[in-house]
């Protein structure tokens, strides 16, 4: 059993605070994933629990075990960074076979340990090929198979996609995963893509600007984002958000606003009354948002109903993306299925159902969720 732990990390380079106060626990076999905008901190995590970098405050534990004094080369941990780390000079058979020779593993032992990870990655034919000659997606792999002949306790990944075209992209993702299924270790994998993030991860955090917004599974921060920001990081296209007023007629509440008239659920009462708020922010998923056509498959009640005139259409392989204005000047994004006999047409005016249970409420000071009562 491993598990990679960290507790309180910090990190200030002279005056600039990139890592504050970041706590984790990644179990064994575990998929992990940092997700956030370049320059959250990410990185310097990374190189913390490694050991490149001393945390100003905080400490790495892997299994169980304080390591933060611990220098790198003393860690077990396999890592595989942005720029691969490959020795240019030396050919893909002695940058595999490196870091084990560093740790004393016996030739005969390196030999065989890079014949099976060169038989999984398909790295064969190319072992005596210097690094220099490879293409992105070999190196990718080299780097890959680096990792898997190492017997890691944690295994660390730095966007290490980055650099490859989408096809290649998608094939490596899919050899990582296995190098992770085969080793069954803690993994933390470093992303600012949350497609890329929503197709690998078991739990996921979001950090930004050193800190964690929220930490969950991919589902959980999907459903339940803690903030308008989460909320608009995850999920593609971006959640659409209106300001809208929140009118009392008693018993219940209503949002009011471009376009809107919308009545909620009593479960909202609670919630708005403790608050006494006069107006929030509006989140509907671009998904959440049904065309007239499909109206007849829905029960009205479970949906709030307006128009909106089309401004902007774009069609792809059996979806279309429809850029809507309710109201005199709100905008928002609804994406629908093609269907073979619906024509639509810039100008056109269509009525939209959104339903009563997928519309998210923001407080528009803190830009915080705000829930209904269970
Ligand atoms: N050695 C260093 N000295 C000074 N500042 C640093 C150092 N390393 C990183 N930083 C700064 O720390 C911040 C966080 O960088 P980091 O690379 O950890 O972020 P990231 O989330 O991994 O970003 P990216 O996705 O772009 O790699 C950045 O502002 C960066 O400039």
């Amino acid at each position: 059993m491993s598990e990679v732990e960290v507790k309180g990390l910090a990190k200030r380079f002279g005056r600039n605070i990139v890592v504050e106060d970041v706590s984790f626990q990644v179990k064994d076999g575990e998929f992990f994933v940092l997700l956030g905008p370049s320059g959250g901190g990410k990185t310097t995590i990374l190189r913390m629990i490694s050991g490149l970098e001393p945390p100003t405050r905080g400490t790495v534990w892997i299994d169980h075990q304080d390591i933060t004094k611990q220098p790198p080369h003393i860690r077990n941990v396999g890592v595989v960074f942005q720029d691969l780390g490959l020795y240019p000079h030396m050919d893909v058979y002695n940058n595999i076979a490196y870091g084990l020779e560093v740790r004393k593993v016996s030739k005969e032992e390196i030999g065989k340990r890079i014949t099976e990870a060169a038989n999984k990655l398909e790295l064969k034919p190319i072992l005596n090929r210097s690094i220099e000659d490879l293409s992105g997606g070999e190196r990718q792999r080299v780097a890959l198979a680096r990792a898997l002949v190492k017997s890691a306790d944690v295994y660390l990944f730095d966007e290490p996609l980055s650099n490859l075209d989408p096809p290649l992209r998608l094939q490596a993702r899919q050899e990582m995963v296995m190098v992770h299924n085969l080793k069954k270790k803690p993994t933390v994998y470093v992303t600012h893509d949350q497609a890329e993030a929503f197709a690998i991860a078991h739990r996921m955090a979001v950090i930004v600007k050193g800190k964690i917004l929220q930490t969950g599974t991919p589902t959980e921060l999907f459903r339940k984002p803690v903030s308008l920001f989460v909320a608009q990081f995850i999920g593609t296209p971006r959640m659409n958000i209106l300001d809208v007023d929140i009118v009392h007629s008693d018993p219940r509440y209503s949002l009011i606003g471009e376009g809107i008239y919308f009545t909620l659920p009593s479960r909202w009462t609670k919630t708005l009354k403790d608050r006494k708020l006069t107006r929030v922010k509006l989140g509907i998923r671009p998904d959440a948002i049904i065309p007239e056509w499909a109206f007849s498959e829905l029960d009205h009640s479970e949906y709030f109903l307006t128009c909106g005139q089309i401004i902007r259409l774009e069609a792809r392989v059996g979806e279309t993306s429809v850029w809507l204005k309710i109201g005199t000047m709100s905008e928002i994004l609804a994406v629908f299925e093609t269907q073979k006999d619906v024509y639509l047409q810039v100008g056109q005016i269509i009525n939209i159902g959104i339903h009563r249970e997928q519309i998210y409420l923001f407080d528009p000071k803190t830009e915080l969720s705000l829930w209904p009562s269970e």
